[in-house]
């Protein structure tokens, strides 16, 4: 394993950047000068950003680097295709602590490269520095729209349908699902280490090799994942879902307000309605939901119509259509109507399959909640 500082920061951001091939016109220069350069003679340009803090967005006991890159990358594809766009560079920083090595770095990167080239995205710059306390990540993507393509929140109108991309909660259930075997892990570590000390205190100096074995072991500790990759999936590998955004052209359908879902369903519905100031009726029996997520939310005896609306980290596309794509939209896989667009005096509601009716709240994840 090798020491970053053996390599300092010029040598790391050379190890990591050096022989790369931009794929893009619009990316004039990338790394090695006082800024990247783009050019975009006739389009506009969105942009992106978003931050990832170890301990707050990620656990490194239950993500390995490489799908941390992927993931990083994929969240921020993710708000261009949100926009109608399309993305086209990203600039990558970092700020690490002692314990990483190159080799960690270079699997971040793997996983960055990884969704980059699955998007044609050009990594153009950055920022590599220390911390002292966990792994920081902040990324921001670049991408272009015609001016006419580009869709806004706000422009949901009355009558629309709502839509929605792939299915929803299986990301929440899967961390839940991770952190479960986590707390299976240290429980397990806790106990032996107990016994342990029991056994120093009573001189069982016999009892205390076969613990000592027993915690040598738990480095094999195998989590119980069996029928529940899906949900791993979902979790530790988000797919931005341009595939949805280039189905929706293919069929003529411009989205009247769009979205990704990162906070949760119901957090997401209230932005597009707040700022196309209308309401909204949403049918609970239409949200798309997979069978491993209803599984799992079983097991852990939780409500999945909680788990669908308030789970976050789907990012699956919500967006509006005009009533008249309603033909069009349910010949298309993989999208559902969930329900439509209502005055904003009606308010913004759930509608249970026995027929009750619950006023929206967001109350899905919230990084700056106690
Ligand atoms: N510190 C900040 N300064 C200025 N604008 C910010 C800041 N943090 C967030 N924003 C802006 O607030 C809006 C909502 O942010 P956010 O909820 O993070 O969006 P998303 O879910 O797409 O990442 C975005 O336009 C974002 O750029
Ligand atoms: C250790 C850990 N804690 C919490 C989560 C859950 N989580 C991380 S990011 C996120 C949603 C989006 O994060 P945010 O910072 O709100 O991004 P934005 O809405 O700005 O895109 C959620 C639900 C997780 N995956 N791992
Ligand atoms: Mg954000």
């Amino acid at each position: 394993m090798l020491d970053i500082s053996k390599l300092g920061e010029f040598g790391l951001i050379n190890h990591l950047t050096k022989g790369y091939e931009k794929k893009n016109e619009s990316t004039v220069y990338g790394v090695g000068d006082d800024c990247a350069v783009m050019h975009y003679p006739d389009k506009e340009v969105l942009m992106t950003t978003d931050m990832l803090m170890e301990g707050v967005h990620f656990d490194l006991t239950y993500i390995d680097m490489v799908h941390l890159g992927y993931k990083s990358a994929m969240v921020n594809i993710s708000d261009i295709f949100a926009m109608n766009g399309t993305p086209r560079q990203m600039v990558v920083s970092i700020a690490l602590s002692k314990r990483f090595k190159v080799e960690d770095i270079d699997e971040f990167y793997k996983g960055l490269r990884m969704a980059c080239d699955k998007w044609g995205v050009d990594i153009v710059g950055g920022d590599t520095t220390s911390s002292l306390t966990g792994l920081a990540i902040s990324i921001t993507c670049i991408g272009e729209a015609a001016k006419e393509e580009i869709v806004y929140r706000n422009g949901a109108k009355e009558t629309d349908l709502i839509c929605v991309s792939g299915d929803l909660g299986g990301a929440y259930m899967g961390l839940q699902l991770l952190e479960r075997e986590k707390a299976v892990y240290y429980g397990q570590i806790e106990d032996i280490r107990k016994k342990m000390a029991e056994a120093k205190a009573n001189g069982d100096n016999e009892k205390l090799a076969l613990l000592n074995r027993d915690l040598e072991n738990m480095r094999n500790f195998q989590p119980d994942f069996a029928g529940k990759e899906y949900l791993l999936e979902r979790q530790l590998q988000p797919e931005a879902r341009g595939d949805v955004i280039a189905q929706l052209r293919e069929a003529g359908i411009r989205p009247t307000a769009m979205m990704d879902v990162s906070d949760g369903l119901s957090s997401e519905l209230m932005h597009i309605c707040e700022q196309s100031h209308c309401g909204c009726r949403v049918y609970e029996k239409n949200i798309p939901i997979d069978y491993q997520t209803a599984v799992q939310a079983e097991e852990f005896n939780m409500n999945l119509t909680t788990c669908a609306m308030n789970g976050g980290e789907d990012y699956e596309l919500l967006f509006t259509v005009p009533i008249g794509d309603h033909e069009k939209i349910e010949t298309m896989e993989g999208v559902r109507q969930i329900g439509y667009i209502t005055k904003e005096n009606l308010g913004k509601f759930l509608i249970t399959r026995d027929g009750q009716e619950f006023e929206l709240k967001a109350q899905g994840w919230n990084p700056l909640k106690d």
